[in-house]
């Protein structure tokens, strides 16, 4: 979509929306270059159908800057610690421009040796995952990161949080289409879109979380106001929630999310943790084995030839698509919402 703001429909360009964003995120005390990263990041969200964690995040974002609790003007330190290792100390700023503070060199300890970790301390992550490897797969490299947040996941058998809800983002090049990736929470529902369904009055499925006592619940309030989530697939999940803890506060130098005590910043939504990301090369050493997007084609054929089947990343590129030709619909009440969010005085309730 081109031209400016179709206010009548709804429905705005991508770039608007950044623009917007941008202003809203800059006004509440942002640099430039945070307030454009942060800003492209929720648009790209909520573009590819990420509602969870699109514009749904504008007011956590501007009421954590309004708190006191992250830096918006942080400026990160990137630590080139080993040929196949860069740390970053986003010195309580946001994760994404601490990334984007070590991604090149990340990229060329990659292709150098084969594989290369960054490890991503003192940071507050708000956002998709997966916006985070897909670039890499873009360029021909395989991304896989994780990051914790707060705990508000149980280990089961538990009445006591412990994790966050630990995304894992994997994305890798194939020889058709944009990468192949997928992206969710190690938790049985993000907790963002259990705070959805209770703003909408929607009760949740069966194994979703516990309440207070540690009962089962699909009540969103019940698992909001004391209760927890449970990690998914039982064992298996609790399993990589822990891994994802590990990867992001043992290995980076930061906080579990049990840690995470924001109590004297009320109003304050991203916790402050670490990230962990691992990029390998699957060109290096490879000689004369078969070109691996190719192999990744001739595994998806493979599934494909049973049925039809839906794959992950197979909604977010339609969606993205539709996006360019139509402009992102908004809903009226939630860009009057976010709009309103410049004004540096108002209060947040959220
Ligand atoms: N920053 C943070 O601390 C946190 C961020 N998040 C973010 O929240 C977002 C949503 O997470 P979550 O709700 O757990 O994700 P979902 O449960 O919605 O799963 C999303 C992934 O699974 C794929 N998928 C969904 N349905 C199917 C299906 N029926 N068959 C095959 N694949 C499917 C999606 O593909 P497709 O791409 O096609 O949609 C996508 O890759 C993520 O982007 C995550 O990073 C979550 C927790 C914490
Ligand atoms: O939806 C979630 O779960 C989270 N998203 C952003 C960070 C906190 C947890």
């Amino acid at each position: 979509m081109t031209g400016r703001k179709d206010v009548t429909g709804r429905h705005l360009s991508f770039d608007d929306m950044v623009a917007t964003l941008g202003d809203v995120l800059r006004a509440n005390g942002c640099s430039e270059q945070v307030a454009q990263t942060l800003a492209t990041n929720c648009a790209s969200a909520e573009r590819d159908g990420s509602k969870s964690h699109g514009l749904f995040r504008m007011e956590g974002y501007v009421s954590t800057l309004r708190s006191g609790w992250v830096d918006g003007r942080a400026i990160p330190v990137v630590e080139d610690v080993a040929p196949g290792f860069v740390r970053v100390d986003a010195r309580n700023g946001f994760t994404l421009p601490a990334h984007d503070a070590a991604r090149a060199l990340v990229e060329e300890k990659a292709r150098q040796n084969g594989i290369a970790a960054l490890a991503i301390r003192n940071s507050h992550h708000l956002g998709a995952l997966y916006l985070d490897v897909e670039s890499y797969a873009e360029k021909g490299l395989i991304a896989l990161s994780v990051v914790n947040s707060m705990a508000v996941v149980v280990h089961p058998g538990s009445t006591k949080p412990v994790y966050g809800t630990n995304p894992i983002a994997f994305a890798t090049p194939r020889a058709e289409g944009g990468p192949f990736l997928f992206d969710f929470a190690t938790s049985a529902m993000a907790h963002g879109d259990v705070q959805v369904a209770a703003k909408q009055g929607r009760q949740l499925p069966p194994g979703t979380g516990v309440d207070a006592n540690g009962a089962p619940t699909q009540d969103p309030n019940a698992i909001l106001s004391g209760g927890a989530l449970l990690p998914f697939g039982a064992h298996k999940g609790t399993a990589l929630a822990m891994m994802v803890e590990i990867l992001c506060a043992a290995l980076v130098g930061g906080q579990y999310s049990y840690e995470v005590d924001w109590s004297e910043h009320p109003g304050a939504h991203t916790p402050r943790t670490g990230q962990t990301l691992i990029v390998i090369d699957p060109t290096a050493g490879a000689g004369n084995l078969a070109p691996f997007a190719q192999r990744v084609e001739a595994l998806i054929q493979e599934i494909r030839s049973g049925g039809p089947v839906r794959l992950p990343s197979e909604e977010r590129y339609p969606a993205r698509e539709a996006a360019a030709r139509n402009g992102i619909a908004v809903d009226a009440a939630q860009w009057d919402a976010i709009l309103a969010l410049k004004a540096p005085a108002q209060t947040v309730t959220a």
